[in-house]
């Protein structure tokens, strides 16, 4: 189930602009890890090599190595779309099939591989409702439109449709930057459960968030602007923000920059 990544000397290139430099860092299974720092300092962009989710914009490539439990998953034969599924994300903003039943929307990427017996449809979406935290709120309308779900349910919908393929490592992009405080919450909680079974890596804005639901914080800066993002500093949450080891990360959680 859940696995350590280990990145090593990863550096991040779109076309000739060197977004991101040196990072190297580890995360371990079944913990919760949150990048922080401000915006342009590459936070997006490495959480996007993790899945190689990077590879979809023309041009964008990386230097280093990103280990899953030391398999390398830039190695010669490895395929990405497999690797999106072992490593899966969710997004900024709720991105389900809006027209699509809610069933639907969590089994597509089961459909996709070829899984046709709707007994195991039915309860793997069953399974990662519930494990989203929306089964109880949608079970008695599954044949609805996914679209028809307030914000915070979307997103758990995609929460939901990422952990129907069985993943060992959840990417989160600053899922809650568009929700209120109770979906917030709501989301918040659900990392913190969804911990047991995942290995969580979260970007996100929100400092109070960080120090809530992460295990780990890296913190990510740029020395100068058009200079490549840098890892300034990574650690046990508690300490990262209550001890930090950096002027640079004290200023920054401290909101006197960023
Ligand atoms: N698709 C892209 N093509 C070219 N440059 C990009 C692309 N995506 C990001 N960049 C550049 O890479 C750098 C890092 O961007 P990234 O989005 O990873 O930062 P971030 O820390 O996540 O920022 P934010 O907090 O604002 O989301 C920025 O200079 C950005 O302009």
């Amino acid at each position: 189930m859940a696995k350590s990544l280990t990145i090593e000397d990863l550096n991040v290139f779109y076309g000739d602009f060197h977004a991101v430099k040196d990072v190297s860092l580890k995360i371990a299974p079944k913990s919760v890890t949150a990048f922080i720092g401000p915006s342009g300092c590459g936070k997006s962009t490495v959480l996007r090599t993790l899945n190689r989710m990077h590879e979809v914009t023309p041009g964008a490539y990386t230097t280093g190595s990103v280990k899953l439990d030391g398999l390398d998953l830039y190695g010669k034969n490895v395929d990405p779309v497999g690797v999106r599924t072992t490593v899966g994300m969710v997004f900024q903003r709720a991105n389900p099939f809006p027209t699509m039943s809610i069933r639907d929307n969590v089994v597509a990427g089961l459909k996709l591989s070829g899984v046709r017996d709707k007994a195991k449809l039915d309860e793997v979406a069953e399974a990662s409702l519930r494990g989203a935290n929306l089964w109880n709120e949608v079970k008695d309308r599954l044949d609805k439109p996914g679209g028809g779900l307030s914000g915070g349910q979307q997103q758990r919908l995609c929460i939901a449709r990422a952990i129907a393929v069985s993943p060992q490592v959840l990417l989160m992009d600053e899922p809650c930057s568009a929700l209120d405080p109770i979906s917030t919450l709501a989301i918040e909680d659900l990392v913190a459960e969804l911990k047991s079974s995942y290995t969580i890596v979260i970007v996100t804005h929100n400092m109070q968030q960080a120090a809530r639901v992460s295990d780990q914080t890296a913190f990510f800066n740029l020395s100068a602007a058009g200079k490549p993002g840098e890892l300034v500093e990574v650690g046990a949450t508690s300490d990262v923000f209550s001890n930090p080891v950096r002027k640079e990360t004290e200023d920054y959680i401290s909101g006197r920059f960023g």
